[in-house]
């Protein structure tokens, strides 16, 4: 099978030679083009790649029927509809690493044309003026550095700002005092670090919570002749408050890579002299965009190689080794959720999962998103995938419980399933047999070895002599094979199953011949 991948951002061509080396997949680069075109040239991709021009919005991913992925050569996804993707189980991979230096380095470079003005300065002389006097700078050795957001970016920052000999504060939710101390920056609230900066820098994704997070009130809280810069996103400063603090004087000046609205050629604070701009440079060195390019391609390979991807953003990475140990399970735990759906009738309110034996210590919610896929693939058939299985049980008000526990009692390991209902509860349990595969080992209250695959009749009948004769002598008339059959009772006369494989799809009318048989009181297909 070849996939179709569009790459509709300039991206760099020594970058994506994973996918140029790969046999399954055929790159089309089309750059440039409008919403429009871009809602119907989707359509016939199986991944996009962009960086931060391409909008993907909801309306290209619901075109997108057979998209599959979405790599951002980058680090910022604000361009990308995160839950339209989900919701359409599209899976969105970034390059988080590939450009931290590059960003950091052109901060650097950002606060030091601020603070001696050199991008005025070349301005002026570029037009003849030999002007020595309105130039004059700051020193940045001994000031301090606020800075907003301290990821992989701000760290690089606050390291080279050191470097600089200022001193660094900085806020970010989830800097500790350890990491602080490692860094060697000072640990404020946001508003300590806006009130004892000269400069302040930020590095924060733009979120709903970071829009507008340096807003007027921030501004009146900061130091007269305070200097900005943002090299994130535009937005996270809101770009009417810096425009009137510096006309008040307030800030004395501001260097912006990045814009609410971009291309920003016709932004308002790139007519004060007291802000200098580049057009969101801050990831454009060879070095970043090789990078990147490579870091995507190589998680779009994976994809359609069947292999994990290394960096998702719409669902939690699994490092290598713990993947390896919980791969082998997605397949039974998919089954268990497949098998679940023909216990019953009624909505699902709740799926409880309990995991024991050398399970109980490992991440299982890839296993869980495997086993809610099972159990909602017949609503939604080829659209349910590991993205947005979970989302969708959620959609459905569907409450996911898991559960851990060390000592399964006849298993090494052991995945039991119940769906709960407002009337009933079901189960099913499954394991992993060293050397012999997955094993469906309990169907509601009945023990069974059952191999989960193919196509199964599942009948519930009295435990009486000849009722399994019946059965069998019926499906021989239709010519139906069986395969193997397991039995279980819960008292002898009482309630009994029976779980015949079969070599074909029985068809409902054969399924209502077994019905109407004696002692036999319900009868389902199952197909695994
Ligand atoms: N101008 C450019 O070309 C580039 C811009 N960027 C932007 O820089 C951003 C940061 O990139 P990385 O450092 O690689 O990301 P990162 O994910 O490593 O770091 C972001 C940090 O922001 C923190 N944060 C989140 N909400 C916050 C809040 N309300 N206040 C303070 N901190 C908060 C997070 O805890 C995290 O530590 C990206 O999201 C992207 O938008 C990234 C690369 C290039
Ligand atoms: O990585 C990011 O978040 C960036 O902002 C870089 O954007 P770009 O790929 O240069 O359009």
């Amino acid at each position: 099978m070849t996939y179709r991948v569009l790459i509709s951002d300039p991206l760099s061509e020594d970058g994506i030679y994973p996918l140029r080396e790969a046999d399954n997949l055929e790159v089309d680069i089309i750059t440039d083009l409008t919403p429009e075109e871009l809602v119907k040239t989707i359509v016939d991709y199986d991944a996009l790649l962009v960086r931060s021009q391409t909008k993907v919005t909801e309306e290209v991913i619901a075109a997108g029927k057979k998209l599959k992925i979405i790599g951002r050569a980058g680090v910022g996804v604000d361009n990308i509809d995160l839950k339209a993707a989900t919701e359409h189980g599209v899976i969105v991979v970034n390059a988080p690493d590939g450009n931290t230096n590059s960003a950091a380095e052109h901060t650097i470079a950002m606060l030091t044309a601020l603070a001696r003005k050199i991008p005025q300065a070349y301005y002026a002389l570029k037009n003849k003026k030999w002007d020595r006097k309105t130039y004059v700078g700051v020193e940045l050795k001994g000031k301090t550095l606020g800075v907003i957001g301290l990821g992989r970016i701000g760290r690089e920052v606050a390291l080279r700002a050191k470097g600089q000999r200022m001193n660094v504060i900085a806020y970010d939710p989830f800097l500790t005092d350890e990491k602080a101390e490692h860094i060697g920056v000072t640990k404020g609230t946001v508003e300590e670090v806006v009130q004892a900066a000269d400069f302040i820098t930020i590095h924060t994704p733009l979120l709903k919570e970071t829009k507008n997070l340096i807003n007027q009130k921030m501004f009146d809280k900061m130091k007269p002749g305070v200097q900005l810069i943002n090299v994130a996103r535009g937005g996270i400063i809101n770009e009417d408050d810096l425009y009137d603090a510096i006309v008040a004087g307030k800030v004395a000046g501001a260097a912006l890579d990045v814009f609410e609205v971009e291309p920003a050629v016709d932004n308002k604070l790139l007519e004060l002299p007291e802000v200098i701009a580049t057009p969101h440079l801050g990831a454009s060195t060879v070095e970043a965009q090789e990078s990147v390019a490579i870091d995507v391609s190589h998680d779009v390979v994976r994809l359609f190689n069947g292999q994990p991807v290394k960096n998702p953003v719409n669902m939690p990475a699994v490092p290598k080794d713990i993947m390896k140990k919980i791969e082998p399970y997605f397949y039974l735990a998919e089954k268990l959720g497949r098998f679940l759906t023909n216990l019953t009738d009624e909505v699902i309110k709740e799926i409880k999962i309990s995991y024991s034996g050398e399970l109980h210590n490992v991440e299982v919610a890839p296993i869980t998103r495997n086993t809610v896929k099972g159990l909602l693939k017949p609503h939604y058939g080829e659209r349910i995938n590991d993205v947005n299985a979970a989302y969708l049980a959620e959609q459905q008000g569907i409450v996911i419980n898991e559960h851990k526990t060390s000592h399964p009692k006849d298993f090494t390991n052991l995945i039991k399933v119940e769906i709960k209902t407002d009337t009933e509860t079901k189960a099913i349990a499954g394991t992993l047999l060293k050397g012999f595969g997955p094993r469906i080992v309990q169907v509601e209250e009945y023990r069974v070895d059952l191999v989960p695959e193919g196509h199964l009749i599942y009948i519930h009948h009295k435990d009486q002599p000849g009722a399994i004769g019946r059965v069998g002598t019926e499906l021989a008339k239709k010519g139906i094979n069986i395969a193997t059959m397991q039995v279980g009772r819960k008292d002898i006369g009482g309630a009994a199953i029976m779980l015949l494989s079969v070599d074909e799809e029985v068809t409902d009318e054969e399924l209502q011949v077994l019905l109407d048989l004696k002692d036999i009181y319900k009868v389902s297909a199952v197909e695994l």
